[in-house]
């Protein structure tokens, strides 16, 4: 099934238009990353998606809805979870209890034990507040989250910023395996290699604009990462 959909979105902070017109579709069992520089409307075009900030015009319908008008909560109760670029853990309550939140606001929440196999770092963590763990470690609580709701659209917004490398490889492992589910993943990347490892399509975008979508071995070619990314990885 089709999980996203959207036609001629566009986005407006006040009178400053940041998204001019994306056309963006997105079927269950599907990684699609967005690239693009610094500014170029990347975690706008997540917000919009989830009714969080700017105004938005055009449609979007998300597994079969139509969101006109709805608000973050009830988009979210259509089985959309979102992971903002600054994950946000509840400081003074332990993992577990950050999970158990999540987990709350859905029906039939993702086992714990599930939740441990894939992410074992946090294990021993369970207890401790979550204010007090590392970034990175915060970062993988804000991952058991998105998997406690069993979600089938998610909305990742630079998930892998500031891990170490082994964590990079997990959260890219755990992607696929979403995606094995039938989830449909919508990852906002800055790491190239992550991306070429894990899409299935890529779209990047610039001032607003998808410029250019493909799959992973389309874009290593010099002139698209170069053009738009001023990546060079040849
Ligand atoms: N709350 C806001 N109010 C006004 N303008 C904003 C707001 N948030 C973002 N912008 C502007 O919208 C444009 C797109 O920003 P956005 O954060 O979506 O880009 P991005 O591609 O996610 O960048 P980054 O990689 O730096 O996170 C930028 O010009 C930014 O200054």
């Amino acid at each position: 099934m089709e999980a996203l959909r959207t036609t001629d979105l566009r986005a407006f902070y006040g009178k400053a238009q940041v998204l001019h017109g994306i056309d963006l579709a997105a079927e269950g069992g599907v990684v699609t990353a967005i690239l693009g520089r610094n500014g170029a409307g990347k975690t706008t075009l997540l917000q919009s998606l989830m009714g969080l900030g700017p105004r938005v015009e055009g449609e979007t319908t998300i597994l079969g809805q139509s969101t006109a008008g709805m608000a973050t909560d009830t988009i979210a109760r259509l089985g959309v979870a979102y992971m903002p670029q600054d994950v946000r853990v509840f400081p003074k309550l332990s993992v577990r209890e950050n999970i158990q939140v999540a987990a709350h606001s859905v029906k039939s929440p993702r086992p714990l034990r599930e939740i441990l196999d894939v992410l074992p770092e946090i294990e021993p963590k369970l207890d401790s507040p979550a204010g007090t763990l590392s970034g990175g470690q915060q970062q993988l609580v804000g991952i058991a989250r998105s998997l406690s709701m069993r979600c089938r659209l998610l909305l990742m917004d630079e998930p892998t910023e500031g891990l170490m490398p082994r964590l990079v490889t997990q959260v890219g492992a755990i992607v696929r395996r979403l995606a094995s589910e039938g989830v449909s993943v919508i990852i906002v990347e800055q790491n190239v290699g992550l991306v070429l490892d894990i899409a299935d399509v890529i779209h990047i975008v610039e001032k607003g604009q998808i410029k250019w979508q493909g799959p992973p071995d389309q874009l290593v070619s010099a002139q698209v990462l170069d053009r738009y990314m001023g990546v060079n990885v040849l």
